[in-house]
């Protein structure tokens, strides 16, 4: 093992290729400036120094990775607010001003508190309705007639249910269409390790100098489109007038006073946080539907058996049990994000015998610990049935991460501690009443048979989507 000092103390430096000692040099011949490569190195990694490893990162810190369930309790949860920091980012750009990139401290609680009182007050059910109002007679043309490509579908629905959380209901189709468009188009340009703070900053600007052009140009005409969708809130709506509109994400940044930069920041963080992980999630659940018959027959009984229940109503939160463990197991097995965003401490932190320098970025690869055979019976199978009463994930708090009890995380989609996922239960209320209303409504088939009717192969990214779109056959339910 290579074990190096810390300036500041006697305990090693979590161990790491002997490049390191040529940080720089390191840094450029080693890294290719993509999610992928970097899960390819840390794999090795990993297999050969063990969970906790140190990658020199840009400037003269290291970027520590945490492959360990324990220590990631131990550092996100024990110590939360010793690793609740961040990197600092660039001030400006559409990232500049986002809750994510806000140092720990009374802004960020200001933003984070106000973000989580609107998702907690916002009308949900009335939001979901129309978009699904929308997506299911869309995918009703497709059914019966062949192979239907949900995902593009999936993702206007869901990104048309956070806008009008973000903007206010009623936000024009080609205005929406506009915006997820910008947003596709800037996300292609992001260097996807500056987005972790893993690139030097002239190795990052060189990264950006050919595409800088575009992006400069896709970011004002995202400003503009959100500034008119700013605007309009603030004008005095005739027809809503009385009716009491409700309330969405900008009017909250409205009463805050917040410089128009601040509040495009902050919108463009709401809907590229929600939007894409959640669309993603969905595809991979109903993925998993397509390929295992047998749970969506048992999903569809067990929703119909619970909407029948006379005490059932249809925005209660009383759903099917069966329906909460699908979504969860899904989650466990495809997490749409592989690796939290880039935490940071505010001081030296001894952790199994090594040191984590002040200031080091720390990263955690989350998608192998939901798959940890110490933790998961047969963890590559999807058993939705371990969520349910009785079994092994039971009672398991999806947003911390861990089970009642138990001094270790299990699996954090969401992440785990103060920075953890402050859209996590609306996340899961969205997919789970998509879910259940595409399982009500269709039969999911796979297209042709055998194993390989659906490709559950990966594309790394910041989110982990599936490399080949879903394609399903989808029958409609006669008494759906
Ligand atoms: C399935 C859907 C989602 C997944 C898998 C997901 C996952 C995550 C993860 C892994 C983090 C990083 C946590 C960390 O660095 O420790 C995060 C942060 C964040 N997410 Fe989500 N998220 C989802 C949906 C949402 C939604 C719906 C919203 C808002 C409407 C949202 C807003 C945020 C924000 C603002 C942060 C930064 C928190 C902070 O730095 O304090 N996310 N999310």
């Amino acid at each position: 093992k290579h074990h190096r000092k810390c300036d500041s103390g006697a305990n090693p430096l979590p161990p790491g290729p002997p490049w390191q000692h040529l940080p720089r040099l390191g840094n450029l011949l080693y890294r290719c400036p993509t999610i992928a490569s970097l899960a390819d190195v840390l794999q090795h990694l990993h297999a050969a120094y063990g969970p906790v490893v140190s990658l020199w990162a840009a400037g003269n810190k290291p970027a520590i990775f945490i492959a360990s369930r324990d220590a990631a309790y131990r550092t996100l949860v024990r110590a939360g607010a010793t690793f609740a920091h961040r990197p600092p980012s660039w001030p400006f750009g559409l990232n500049g001003h986002g809750i994510n990139s806000t140092p720990y401290g009374s802004r960020w609680s200001l933003l984070r508190r106000n973000l989580g009182s609107h998702l907690a007050a916002a009308d949900v059910a009335s939001a979901l309705q129309s978009s699904l109002d929308k997506l299911v007679p869309s995918l009703e043309s497709e059914a019966d007639d062949g192979v239907v490509a949900p995902s593009e579908m999936f993702r206007a629905a869901v990104f048309s249910f956070f806008a009008s959380l973000c903007f206010g209901e009623g936000v024009a189709e080609d205005v929406l269409w506009k915006l997820r468009g910008l947003h596709t188009e800037i996300l292609s340009l992001v260097v996807e390790l500056g987005a972790f703070h893993l690139m030097p900053p002239f190795l990052e600007v060189a990264c950006y100098l050919p595409k800088c052009w575009r992006f400069s140009k896709a970011q004002k005409r995202h400003r503009v489109t959100v500034m008119a969708l700013i605007s309009a809130r603030q004008q005095p709506n005739r027809e809503e007038v009385g009716a009491g509109r409700r309330r969405c994400y900008v009017d909250t940044l409205l009463e805050l006073g917040l410089p128009d930069e601040e509040m495009v920041s902050l919108c463009w963080e709401f809907m590229n946080a929600a939007a894409k992980t959640t669309s993603t999630a969905l595809e991979w659940i109903m993925a998993r539907l397509v390929i295992h018959q047998d749970k969506q027959q048992k999903l569809w009984k067990d929703i119909a058996g619970t909407r029948f229940n006379e005490n059932y109503m249809a925005d209660d939160g009383r759903r099917s049990p069966f329906l909460e463990a699908v979504v969860l197991e899904a989650l466990r097995l495809h997490p749409p994000a592989h690796y939290l965003l880039a935490h940071t401490t505010d001081k030296d932190v001894y952790l199994d015998g090594y040191v984590i320098p002040k200031g080091s970025v720390v990263n955690y690869g989350l998608a192998d610990m939901g798959r940890d055979a110490a933790s998961w019976t047969s963890p590559d199978e999807f058993l939705p049935e371990r969520f349910l009463e009785g079994g092994e994930g039971y009672g398991l708090s999806v947003t911390a991460g861990c089970s009642n009890g138990n001094k270790t995380i299990r699996m954090m989609p969401f992440g785990s501690g103060r920075r953890a996922c402050p859209g996590a239960d609306v996340a899961l209320t969205v997919l789970k009443s998509f879910v259940e209303n595409l399982v009500t409504r269709f039969e999911w088939k796979p297209v042709g048979d055998g194993d390989g009717a659906v490709d559950m192969e990966e594309k790394p990214g910041l989110v982990t989507e599936m490399k080949t779109p879903l394609r399903t056959c989808l029958l409609v339910r006669q008494h759906g």
